[in-house]
């Protein structure tokens, strides 16, 4: 098997002694070249998360490997663009990026951060305590492809964009990292932006992994059900059902059998599959094989994790 761009296998971070687990036993991989989208609810343990794969948060418990290696060790591989956006305010654009240069000998593309910056319409000479949230993010974003990293790791990039600017960088990123082959995982609570930009989910919450794989595969592992009220089969894995009057609505877990009975069946949304989730945390795991540490071989079908 090739080496994946994330291996995590029973990953725990708890922050002091008897504080709570922000991340506990995480078990999941990420292929390499995916657009992987990390989302859950505050508090969910994403950039607790994001910061060990960054190798800036030291793991209490598991394994973790980025590109085969130890995060600490393979720093040169790794991009991260935290939520604070860490620049200097008194460098120019211009200086801020060849920062870039010099920080990442050998690695640095000069062409790609310029073109990132002049799609913005970036002057070069500002500095960066003159420019806003959006164009701060455009720079940032510019100094973590510059480097050409192999794992890009964005936490919640796009929280101060403006709708248009918004799906102009994505743009950008999702042309750069696909031209490269970058493994991008991004965090997000804008899920509209993720339907369409990224091929693979996490889902986490309570520091744990609820859903891990392609996004087409998770999708078509269940089935958006609506009709009269009726009884589901008792082996039918439920994930939320709700009734209104006379008429249910059903997300379940598709297995091998069709589905029975006179129901409308309909694959959800990405949305429809992430909140019925978050709503119903009692709902079991789902890693698709691609997703799961222990299964080696691809092209089986979805299966439920014990947790
Ligand atoms: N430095 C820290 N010290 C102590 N606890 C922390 C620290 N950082 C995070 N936590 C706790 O860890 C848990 C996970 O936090 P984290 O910031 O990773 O979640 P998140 O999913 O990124 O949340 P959000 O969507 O609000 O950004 C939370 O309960 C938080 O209070």
């Amino acid at each position: 098997m090739t080496i994946a761009a994330i291996e995590a296998v029973g990953l725990g971070k708890r922050y002091g002694r008897s504080g709570k687990w922000a991340v506990q036993d995480c078990s999941f991989r990420l292929p390499q070249g995916r657009i992987c989208a990390l989302v859950g609810p505050n508090g969910a343990g994403k950039s607790t998360l994001l910061g060990q794969l960054a190798g800036l948060v030291r793991p209490t418990r598991g394994e973790l490997r980025v590109m085969g290696r130890t995060p600490g060790t393979a720093r040169e591989q790794i991009a991260f663009l935290a939520q604070e956006k860490p620049l200097y305010p008194q460098f120019t654009v211009a200086e801020t990026l060849r920062m870039g240069q010099e920080l990442n000998p050998g690695r640095w593309d000069a062409g790609r951060a310029a073109r990132i910056v002049a799609d913005g319409g970036l002057d070069l000479g500002l500095k960066v305590r003159e420019l806003s949230g959006g164009q701060r993010t455009r720079v940032a974003l510019a100094l973590c492809l510059g480097k050409q990293p192999d794992l890009l790791l964005l936490d919640e990039p796009m929280a101060d964009l403006d709708p248009l600017a918004r799906h102009q960088l994505m743009g950008n990123l999702l042309a750069e990292a696909g031209e490269s082959g970058t493994s991008v995982v991004i965090s997000s609570h804008i899920l509209a932006e993720l339907e369409g930009a990224c091929d693979y989910l996490l889902l986490m919450e309570g520091g744990r992994i609820r859903l891990g794989g392609e996004s087409e595969e998770l999708l078509a592992a269940h089935a958006l059900l609506s009709g009269p009220v009726a009884e589901l089969d008792a082996d039918t894995t439920v994930v939320e059902s709700k009734v209104t009057g006379r008429h249910m609505t059903a997300l379940i877990r598709r297995d091998a059998k069709p589905v029975g009975g006179d129901w409308e069946v309909d694959e959800p949304t990405l949305e429809e599959l992430l909140l019925a989730h978050m709503r119903s945390p009692q709902a079991p795991p789902l890693l698709t094989p691609s997703a799961d540490p222990r299964c080696g071989v691809a092209g089986r079908s979805a299966t439920e994790v014990r947790a």
